[in-house]
């Protein structure tokens, strides 16, 4: 695949070519051809598989242009050749396993990716696969076929994993976690997909599918939510409590509705207009770290980060905001996804150490609807008096009241199918009207009273690694042209110039 100065290459075929006038007879002549498939951006961020068929006046050449072809796609390292795949069969419109099969696995098989496919038989087996008995030293990588809460899940497993095979316990606060050596590729197959939105721009499986193809990757930060120095769960999108914690606890009862489970425990939970008092309490990140109303793009913060990263920042202080909240949320990214294209936090990045925490105190009816309905358009959704948003490198939430801790387990606990906390605390809360529940990536935590804090990824490895690989396709493509320079003559495409 020729995405990132990479082509696969089917040896020379012989392929026979018409010369001459249309009407006239035309002499034979023998070419030799084979087809280079690459990857074609389109619109809204989509890509697409194209092919170019390029013919040689010899077999010799031919042959000389595909070992030259494969000799730079040898050099991208980057790129997975053999992958383990979990397809959520229940997500979504329980499409997941006909888009793999449709979509992914014939572009799988041409760029000569080998993939073992697991369809989960319930909840949780994809984590408990990896946390337990996958091998996972023959993979370049995972795949996730589904949504937010199947991504979530197999993150769990994989840093489960991570932390079990180098004898760290993850349910320490403060625990230095190693990290994954294994990258996570999202198929977007479930019901809002903002992982996977926010990251690709798409949820467009195809799109999906090329990315992992061609090797790219994006760091992102973990969060890590505890109560009372438990562990309870990792997040990576969104961490929401009241509104959106609210939808998430009433959708889980309309699951046979799929995505559009949303919009109607979305409308309930509008209507409900419900209110939680708390304390909130968090560490702004340094200045340099922008602020969520910047409206800076992404990568060229990342890169400024980085170069002011280096040099040591202003050490902030905890600033302590108590009251009623409609919505509390921390958006570890934009969260952006199909039906909030921008997403809740439009200027969070995806690996600075940091996440935007939205508050949204007691309003009207009225103007939590244009709150709202600004995430929708291009108007800024920070810009009302009962809303603030701070940059965070780590925050607490305590509510008013104490949560009754009562039950000793979850049987009695309104669950999400197969839902069951990572680390949770030896005893569990019961939900109550004063109380609403974390929405973590799409899962339920039932604990009100939270320390959330944030991974830092390496940003200067990380732009030193986009580098890295950018100079190499330069060098790629320059030898590339250097090839076409000596045969330009004898060389052509048959179904389009490729332009490396
Ligand atoms: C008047 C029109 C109002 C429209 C409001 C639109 C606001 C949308 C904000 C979207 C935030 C999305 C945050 C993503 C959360 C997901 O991790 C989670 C689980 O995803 P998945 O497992 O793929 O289903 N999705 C949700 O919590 C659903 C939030 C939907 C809120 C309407
Ligand atoms: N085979 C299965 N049966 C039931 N639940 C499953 C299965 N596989 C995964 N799950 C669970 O389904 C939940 C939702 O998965 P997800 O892909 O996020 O769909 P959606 O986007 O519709 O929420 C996840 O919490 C996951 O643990
Ligand atoms: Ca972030």
């Amino acid at each position: 695949f020729w995405g990132h100065g990479a082509a696969i290459a089917y040896p020379g075929c012989l392929w026979e070519q018409r010369q001459g006038h249309p009407g006239q007879f035309a002499s034979l002549s023998q070419v030799f051809c084979f087809p280079v498939f690459y990857v074609k951006r389109t619109k809204n961020h989509q890509w697409r598989c194209n092919e170019a068929t390029f013919s040689c006046s010899s077999a010799e050449l031919c042959e000389q242009w595909i070992q030259v072809t494969r000799e730079q796609l040898s050099l991208l390292t980057n790129r997975p050749k053999r992958l383990l795949v979990y397809i959520n069969p229940f997500g979504g419109k329980r499409r997941g396993k006909r888009i793999y099969e449709e979509k992914v696995a014939p572009v799988f098989q041409q760029a000569g990716i080998s993939a073992d496919v697991i369809v989960t038989e319930r909840a949780n087996h994809a984590r408990d696969h990896l946390t337990t008995e996958a091998n996972l030293q023959q993979y370049d990588g995972v795949v996730c076929v589904g949504g937010d809460g199947m991504f979530s899940e197999i993150l769990h497993g994989l840093v489960a994993r991570t932390q079990n095979d180098n004898k760290v316990d993850q349910n320490r606060p403060g625990a230095e976690l190693k990290p994954c050596m294994l990258r996570i590729g999202i198929i977007p197959a479930g019901s809002t997909d903002c992982i996977c939105f926010a990251t690709v721009g798409t949820n467009d499986p195809v799109t999906s599918a090329l990315h992992i193809i061609i090797g790219d990757s994006q760091p992102m930060d973990v969060c890590s939510v505890h109560h009372n120095d438990v562990f309870l769960r990792y997040s990576v999108s969104l961490l929401g409590y009241g509104f959106y914690g609210d939808v998430l606890a009433d959708s889980e009862k309309k699951r046979w509705l799929g995505p559009a489970r949303y919009d109607l425990s979305g409308v309930k939970a509008f209507l409900c207009h419900n209110y939680y008092k708390g304390t909130v309490s968090f560490l702004p990140a340094e200045d340099n770290l922008g602020h969520p109303r910047d409206k800076m793009q992404f990568l060229c913060l990342l890169v400024s980060k980085w170069f002011h990263s280096c040099v040591a920042v202003s050490s902030s202080s905890w600033k302590v905001i108590c009251g009623k909240f409609i919505a509390i949320n921390a958006a570890n990214m934009s969260c952006a996804c199909p039906r909030s294209p921008k997403g809740l936090s439009p200027s969070a990045h995806l690996a600075d150490g940091t996440a935007d925490l939205i508050l949204v105190r007691k309003c009207s009816r009225l103007d939590f609807f244009r709150h709202l309905l600004r995430h929708t358009n291009t108007d800024d959704q920070f810009d009302h008096s009962f809303v603030e948003v701070h940059r965070v490198k780590k925050f607490h939430f305590e509510p008013l009241d104490p949560q009754p801790l009562l039950l000793e387990n979850q049987s009695e606990l309104p669950k999400k199918p197969g839902f069951c906390p990572m680390g949770s605390a030896q005893t569990t809360c019961i939900p109550s009207a004063a109380h609403s529940s974390w929405n973590c990536d799409g899962e339920i935590l039932h604990h009100a009273a939270i320390q959330v804090r944030l991974a830092i990824h390496n940003i200067a490895e990380t732009v030193k690694r986009k580098i890295k690989l950018r100079l190499h396709l330069i060098t790629a493509k320059v030898s590339c042209l250097k090839a076409l320079g000596k045969t330009d003559s004898a060389l052509m495409t048959h179904n389009s110039l490729l332009k490396c």
